[in-house]
C-alpha cells in the first residue's frame, strides 16, 4: 500500500493565464505544524527551480504517487496570510467574474515590498562630569565632542535631526556608539494619512423623527432577520450619514469592525472628517491616493484591530477586518462600485458574500437607489427604510426647468440662461454660494469645420479630440494623445470653429459675468494631483470660493449649508448616451446635484437647463419624485427585458486588425449559440445578440467589437459557463491570437 503524504496546493504570484491553476507541493516534515491555508510561501518552480512566491489555497493528504513532488521552500511573513473566508471569496470571484486566482488574491493581500518605515533614535545617558571627562579624551574628534554636547542637553534625538543639527557624519555617531557612550534604537513609525487632516469633534445630534424611526426599524429587523440587507432610501440631505454613524457606533460597542464605502475618493475626506470627529483614530482609510507605505500601515492597523472602522472607495470592500460586523454602502446606485478592470467585481456583490460568510450586516443607502435594488426591496429581498424629510429643517429645493431651445429662439445662445444669471445674482447678493454642473471636461468638446462637418478625431481612437484652451492643445481623453490645434479645416480649408462647452469654458464665462467673485473648478483635470480636491473643498467650505464649477464629481455627497443655488448647465449630456441606463443615470445625477442646494436652513433653488424638457427623466428629477421615476423606468426595463429582468454578459474583442476582430466576434457568437443549442436551449438563441462595433469603435489603434448576451430563459450560470468554456478554454480554436478578449459579467456600461 502506498503511503499518504501531506501536500499544499498553491497559486503562483504570477499573472500569466497558463499558470492560473493549482500546483501541488510536498510539505516538508518541519513545516507541517506551521503551515496553514492562506499563507504566502516560496516554491521552486520551472526547470531551473526558480524560487517563486505563491499562496497556499488548500492543504490535504494525498496518495503518494510515483512522480516525485517538489517541496515548499519557505513560509513567508504570515502577517499577510489570507483567512479561510478570503480564500472562499477568491474562489467565488474566480467563478463569478471569470478572473484569475491571483487577480482575486491580490485584492485581499497587499504588496508588502514597501516594508515598514523605521526611524533611528540616538540616546545619551552621560552625567555632566562624565561628559567633561569623555570630552577631554577626544580632543582630536571635535565632531564627536559636539554630538555628545548636543545629546547631553536633549538626551534623545532622531538620528537624522542630530546629523543636521551638528553637521556631523554617520561615522562620528557610529564611533561614539562603538565606545558605548551613546546607544541607537530603532522605532517603527506609522505613515499617517491623516496628518494634514483637521479634525473637529462631530457631536451626536438629537435624531429627527424619521431617523429615530429608521433606527428602530433597522435594529428590529436585524434582530429577526440578520441575513436580509437593508435599503435606506433617504432624500438628499435627510441625514443618512447620521444613521451610518449610529449603526457603526453600536457595532463598535460589540467590538466588531465596520466598513463604509463611498463612491469616489473625492468624497472620502468629508466622510472621514465626520467619522474621525466622532470616533477618532479608530477610523482608517484605504484608497489609491495613499502612498504604498501609508496603505500598508493602514492595512496593518485594520488587520491588528487597532482601527475598527474603514472608510474608502470600492476597493476598501477587501479591507482585512478580522471581526466584521457591518458593511454600509453609501450612494449604492453609483456605477463606480463596479470595477472596470479584472477582476470585474461589483463592490455590493462582494459585500453580500462577505456579509454572508462573516455573519455581518449589510446596509445600502441612497437618495436615488438603483432600479435593481429598489426592485429587490419591492420583492422583500431587502428591507426598505425611508427618510422623507431633510434633517436640518429645510425642504427640497425648487427646480426650474429652462428650455434651451426657447432661450436660443429668443436670442440667448450662451451657456447661461437668463433665469440662471438672475438666480446667481440673487444668491451672490446674499453672500451665499452656488454649484454649477456640466458633465464634460475641457473648454470646448469639439473642433469642427462649419462648412464640411469635419471633426478633429484622435488618430488612434475613434473619438473626437477635446480642446484644452489653457495648454492650447487637442487631447484624446482615452489615450491621452496630444495634437496641435488646426486653424483651418484639413479637408476643405475653412476656418475651424469650436463647438460645445466644457467646464473650463463655464469657469471663464462665469468669471467674466461675475468679475468680483471667486470662481473655481473641480474636475478630473484639476484633481488628478493628490490632495487637490480636498484643498478645493476646504476653500469652498471656508467660503473663499463663491461659485464652484464641476463635473459629476461635485454632484453628490457634499454637504455645504451655504449653497443655495445649483445650476445644471446641460441635462442632456448623459441622456443621449446609447446605454439602456441613460435615463436612470440622468435622473440620479440631476436629483443628486439638485440635492446640494438648500441643505441648511435657507431655501434652495435649482436651474435645470435642457433641450429636452419633456423627457420623463428630466421632469421627474425636476420634481424629485423617485417613486414615479422608478415606476416609469421599471416598465421599460420589463418590456425590453433589461436588468433586473435579465442578467447581461458583455464580451469585448480588441485587435489592431479590424478583420480579425470582426471574425472573432462572429465566430464566437456562432459557437456560443451552437453550444447552447446542444445544451437544449435552442429556442432561446436570440438571447445571444448580433455582435457589432463597440460604441467607441477604436481605441489606441485597436478596433473593438462587442457581443452582448441577455440571460432571460437561458440560466445565467449556463450562459457564463458556456462563454468561459469557449473564450478561455477553447479560445485557440475560435479566436485568432491577434485578438484580445475581455468578458464582463453584469456590465454597468453597455455598448
Ligand atoms: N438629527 C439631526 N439634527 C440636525 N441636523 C442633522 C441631523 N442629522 C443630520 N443632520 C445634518 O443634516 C445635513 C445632511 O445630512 P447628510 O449629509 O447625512 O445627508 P444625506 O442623507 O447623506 O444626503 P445626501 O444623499 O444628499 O448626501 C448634515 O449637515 C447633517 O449634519
Ligand atoms: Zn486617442
Amino acid at each position: 500500500m502506498k503511503k499518504e503524504i501531506l501536500i499544499a496546493q498553491v497559486i503562483l504570484d504570477h499573472y500569466h493565464a497558463k499558470l492560473d491553476h493549482l500546483f501541488d507541493y510536498l510539505i516538508p516534515e518541519y513545516m507541517q505544524t506551521l503551515i496553514q491555508p492562506g499563507m504566502r510561501v516560496t516554491v521552486p518552480f520551472g526547470r531551473n527551480n526558480r524560487l517563486t512566491e505563491a499562496f497556499v489555497m488548500t492543504i490535504k493528504y494525498r496518495q503518494k504517487v510515483d512522480q516525485p513532488l517538489k517541496e515548499l521552500a519557505h513560509i513567508s511573513d504570515d502577517a499577510y496570510a489570507m483567512t479561510a473566508t478570503q480564500i472562499e471569496l477568491v474562489q467565488w470571484m474566480k467563478k463569478s467574474y471569470l478572473c484569475r486566482y491571483i487577480e482575486g488574491i491580490r485584492c485581499f493581500v497587499p504588496n508588502n515590498r514597501t516594508g515598514k518605515k523605521r526611524v533611528l533614535w540616538v540616546h545619551c545617558q552621560l552625567e555632566s562630569d562624565e561628559l567633561a571627562e569623555q570630552q577631554m579624551k577626544m580632543k582630536r574628534a571635535p565632531m564627536q565632542q559636539k554630538i555628545l554636547e548636543v545629546l547631553h542637553d536633549i538626551r534623545h534625538a532622531p538620528l537624522a535631526s542630530l546629523l543636521k543639527m551638528t553637521g556631523a557624519s554617520n561615522g562620528a555617531v557610529k564611533a561614539l556608539a562603538a565606545k558605548g557612550l551613546i546607544t541607537i534604537s530603532e522605532e517603527i513609525v506609522r505613515r499617517n494619512p491623516f496628518k494634514d487632516l483637521l479634525t473637529t469633534p462631530y457631536p451626536e445630534p438629537i435624531l429627527t423623527d424619521y431617523q429615530e424611526r429608521a433606527m428602530l426599524l433597522i435594529r428590529g429587523h436585524w434582530e429577526k432577520k440578520p441575513d436580509t440587507p437593508v435599503l435606506l432610501h433617504g432624500i438628499t440631505g435627510s441625514g443618512k450619514t447620521e444613521i451610518y454613524l449610529q449603526l457603526i457606533k453600536s457595532t463598535l460597542e460589540q467590538q466588531r469592525d465596520s466598513i463604509l464605502l463611498v463612491p469616489e475618493i473625492a468624497l472620502t475626506p468629508q466622510m472621514v472628517q465626520r467619522f474621525r470627529g466622532r470616533f477618532g483614530d479608530q477610523v482608517a482609510v484605504l484608497h489609491s491616493h495613499l502612498s504604498e507605505g501609508e496603505k500598508l500601515d493602514e492595512w496593518g492597523r485594520i488587520h491588528r484591530g487597532e482601527a475598527k472602522i474603514v472608510i474608502g472607495p470600492r476597493s476598501a470592500i477587501f479591507a482585512p477586518c478580522q471581526n466584521l460586523g457591518i458593511i454600509i454602502i453609501d450612494e449604492e446606485h453609483e456605477h463606480t462600485y463596479k470595477s472596470e478592470q479584472a477582476p470585474r467585481y461589483h463592490a455590493t456583490e462582494i459585500a453580500r458574500q462577505r456579509c454572508r460568510l462573516e455573519k455581518a450586516q449589510l446596509l445600502l443607502g441612497s437618495a436615488t437607489p438603483s432600479l435593481e435594488s429598489y426592485h429587490e426591496a419591492e420583492h422583500q429581498k431587502l428591507l426598505l427604510v425611508e427618510l422623507k424629510e431633510r434633517a436640518a429643517g429645510g425642504c427640497l429645493p425648487q427646480v426650474e426647468v429652462v428650455d434651451l431651445r426657447r432661450e436660443a429662439r429668443e436670442g440667448n445662445r450662451t451657456l447661461f440662461s437668463r433665469s440662471l444669471i438672475a438666480a446667481l445674482e440673487h444668491c451672490l447678493g446674499k453672500k451665499h454660494q452656488a454649484i454649477l454642473l456640466l458633465n464634460r471636461r475641457a473648454f470646448a468638446t469639439l473642433v469642427m469645420c462649419p462648412r464640411c462637418g469635419y471633426v478633429a478625431k484622435c488618430s488612434q481612437c475613434d473619438i473626437s479630440m477635446k480642446w484644452h484652451r489653457k495648454e492650447q492643445v487637442l487631447k484624446c481623453h482615452y489615450c491621452g494623445q496630444k495634437e496641435s490645434v488646426p486653424e483651418n479645416c484639413p479637408e476643405c480649408g475653412e476656418l475651424v470653429s469650436f463647438q460645445g462647452a466644457g467646464t473650463q469654458k463655464v469657469e471663464e464665462g462665469l468669471q467674466s459675468l461675475f468679475p468680483h467673485h471667486v470662481v473655481a473648478r473641480m474636475d478630473q483635470d484639476v484633481t488628478r494631483q493628490k490632495g487637490s480636491h480636498q484643498a478645493i473643498l476646504e476653500r469652498f467650505e471656508a467660503k473663499k470660493i463663491d461659485l464652484l464649477v464641476g463635473t459629476q464629481m461635485i454632484a453628490k455627497g457634499l454637504d455645504f449649508p451655504n449653497v443655495t443655488v445649483v445650476g445644471i448647465l446641460l441635462a442632456d449630456t448623459s441622456l443621449n448616451l446609447p446605454d439602456f441606463r441613460a435615463a436612470e443615470k440622468t435622473f440620479q445625477l440631476m436629483t443628486q446635484v439638485a440635492g446640494r442646494a438648500g441643505r441648511g436652513t435657507q431655501e434652495g433653488k435649482v436651474i435645470l437647463q435642457t433641450f429636452q424638457p419633456d423627457h420623463y427623466a428630466v421632469h421627474l428629477s425636476a420634481i424629485q419624485d423617485y417613486h414615479r421615476f422608478y415606476h416609469e423606468e421599471i416598465q421599460i426595463r420589463q418590456r425590453f427585458l433589461y436588468p433586473p429582468f435579465s442578467r447581461l454578459i458583455q464580451v469585448t474583442f480588441w485587435s489592431e486588425s479590424e478583420e480579425a476582430v470582426a471574425k472573432a466576434a462572429y465566430h464566437s457568437a456562432a459557437a456560443i449559440r451552437f453550444l447552447l443549442e446542444k445544451s437544449g436551449y435552442g429556442e432561446h438563441l436570440e438571447e445571444v445578440m448580433e455582435p457589432g462595433p463597440a460604441l467607441i469603435a477604436k481605441i489606441e489603434n485597436r478596433y473593438r467589437y462587442t457581443l452582448l448576451m441577455k440571460s432571460v430563459q437561458i440560466p445565467y450560470h449556463i450562459m457564463r459557463k458556456t462563454v468561459k468554456y469557449l473564450l478561455m478554454e477553447g479560445r485557440d480554436r475560435y479566436i485568432s491570437p491577434m485578438v484580445t478578449v475581455t468578458i464582463d459579467p453584469d456590465p454597468r456600461f453597455v455598448g
